[in-house]
């Protein structure tokens, strides 16, 4: 394959005639290179390539839109999720973003999405730097040699050097990311964070999917036990658990973020994992930590001085540090990347309020609810402006994704949990014993062996206990699990605190709820945590 390209590249219903250098399809090794000739970052002493992504370290949902037009405009849940951009504004930064990529050098990358054959959508991915490359090369799946692509789907172009004009483009910030559903191009300006690049295909994914071919699109990650069979997926927005609860030894890692659910079976969208560093430790996370090798790319991670040893602790730069690497960097991981119907379903929330137990058993209903609600945390660095970590409802714990109404989507879900039996369990992966800031993070090896307990089936023997507030089903004890912990009023020191913050959270569970209620079944709505006065 040629490493450089001179033809046209098109882009959308627009032909590009690059005046620069055109490198095409580089391997790896040839994208460190490039990167550290470009002085984009340095290798680490274990061979890594640390990027530094410049002023954005996080994705900026404020400056995400989908272009407004005949295909988008009554399919589209327009919002503050989804803001529209009419398509003149469009035109304008593309010729402006092609004007600009005239006289630089690009890096061109074909790859695809989605493990499942039939589903495959191809992408091609220019970028103004080597490191995105490389994330383009790890995050997307990889076309064996023998096969190259046959036609391109989607185009995304990555190009943090160019920046808009806010009042004259039509958008709010110099940084900007824009879907364009009937072009099937992708722009991203002014930013460097590379998150931004998979996020945008995975919104993609979450309007074509459910509406084209029926298949629930998820933000989830998913495992399988050695013997198959036994999927489980962890539903979760970013930095509440999805990448590290994946990467469990025990079991085999099907992908760790972003997953369709078929008739069937479930199937990885991405090519590779994208982990926060943050406070990373061979202990704690052997499997990440081990993948952090050559290839590896790390993003925004400091070094101890000269040693080149990375320093995971420090965030000087970012809370949100990260590591992108191809999935088959996790050892045992699932190849094509495709598994059974779920067994098990974690929905996981960071409760910033130390209320929610940390883990109860969920009815249909309640699992419908709380997919609905997606009440969790921002966790800090995530996004630009959250800085600690900040109560929200994420629907489908993925809100920031969806181009589509979340009743969509949940009522995809309902079908497949009663089809499939599925058995689904809310995970606090947040505060216990007193909110943020009084409280602590619950141990991460605490949620590990409880979430061990519910897929080996050790939480099926055990006694349960009705939350007063929230009605949830939590073990009342749980092998390797220190029991004062299972429950939350216990855990609190100050348990007319405890009560009073629990009738606070079901308050505003209540008041976000509103908006979803006319569409509700009954029985989803009986499934709502009720204020009560309780006497201690
Ligand atoms: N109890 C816990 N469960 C899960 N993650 C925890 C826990 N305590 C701390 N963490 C940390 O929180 C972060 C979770 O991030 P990650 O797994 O990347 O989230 P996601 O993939 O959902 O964005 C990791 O840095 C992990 O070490
Ligand atoms: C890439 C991201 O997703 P996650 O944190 O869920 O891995 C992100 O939120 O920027
Ligand atoms: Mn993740």
């Amino acid at each position: 394959m040629n490493s450089t390209i001179s033809e046209p590249l098109d882009l959308g219903n627009q032909k590009f005639y690059p005046k620069g250098k055109i490198f095409y399809q580089l391997s790896v090794p040839a994208l460190v290179e490039h990167a550290i000739l470009n002085r984009e970052g340095v290798l680490t002493e274990c061979g890594a390539l640390v990027a530094d992504t410049g002023k954005f370290t996080g994705r900026s949902p404020k400056d995400r839109y989908i272009v407004h037009d005949d295909k988008t405009k009554s399919t589209v849940w327009w919002g503050d999720i989804n803001q529209p951009l009419e398509a003149k504004y469009y035109g304008q930064l593309l010729t402006k973003m092609m004007h600009y990529m005239k006289d630089i050098d690009l890096y061109v990358r074909d790859g695809y999405v989605c493990a499942e054959k039939n589903h495959r959508l191809t992408l091609r991915v220019i970028t103004e730097s080597a490191y995105q490359n490389i994330f383009a090369h790890h995050l997307f799946m990889r076309p064996s040699r023998n096969e190259p692509l046959s036609s391109i789907n989607w185009t995304i172009l990555a190009i943090p050097g160019f920046e808009a004009i806010p009042l004259v483009d039509g958008v709010r910030s110099a940084n900007f990311v824009i879907i364009n559903f009937t072009e099937q191009v992708v722009l991203i300006g002014g930013t460097g964070y590379t998150g931004e690049i998979k996020k945008s295909i995975f919104s993609v994914l979450n309007y074509l999917l459910p509406t084209e071919k029926g298949i629930l699109s998820m933000h989830c990650s998913a495992n399988v036990g050695k013997e198959r069979g036994d999927t489980a997926l962890f539903f979760g927005l970013s930095g509440t658990g999805k990448t590290t609860l994946s990467a469990d030894e025990a079991r085999m890692l099907v992908g760790d973020d972003e997953h369709g659910w078929s008739e069937e079976g479930v199937f990885n969208f991405e090519g590779g994992c994208y982990a926060k560093c943050v406070g990373l430790a061979e202990e704690k996370e052997p499997q990440i930590f081990n993948a952090i090798r050559f290839g590896t790319l790390l993003e925004n991670v400091c070094m101890l001085g000269e040693s080149r040893i990375p320093d995971y602790n420090n965030i000087s730069k970012t809370e949100n540090t990260r590591a992108a690497y191809p999935v088959h960097f996790i050892k045992g991981a699932v190849e094509p990347a495709i598994a059974e119907h779920p067994k098990h379903i974690f929905f996981l929330t960071a409760d910033a309020f130390g209320v929610l137990p940390p883990i109860s058993k969920l009815s249909v209903e309640q699992a419908m609810y709380h997919f609905i609600s997606g009440y969790t945390a921002k966790v800090a660095g995530t996004e630009s402006g959250i800085i600690e970590p900040t109560a929200t409802f994420s629907a489908c714990f993925g809100k920031a994704f969806l181009p589509l109404h979340p009743a969509k989507y949940a009522a995809i879900l309902g079908k497949k949990l009663k089809t499939h039996q599925v058995q689904v369990w809310l995970v606090n992966t947040g505060w216990i014993g007193g909110a943020y800031g009084v409280g602590k993070r619950i141990p991460l090896v605490h949620t590990r062996n409880l979430i061990q307990a519910a897929l080996r089936g050790d939480l099926d023997e055990v006694d349960y206990q009705t939350h007063l507030i929230f009605g949830l089903a939590y073990p009342r004890s749980c092998p390797n699990i220190p029991s004062d912990i299972l429950s939350p009023r216990d855990s609190w020191r100050d348990k007319e605190a405890y009560f009073a913050q629990a009738n606070k959270l079901a308050e505003a569970f209540a008041e976000n709820f509103k908006q979803y209620e006319a569409e509700m079944d009954i029985k989803i709505l009986e499934a709502a945590p009720k204020v009560q006065i309780v006497s201690l």
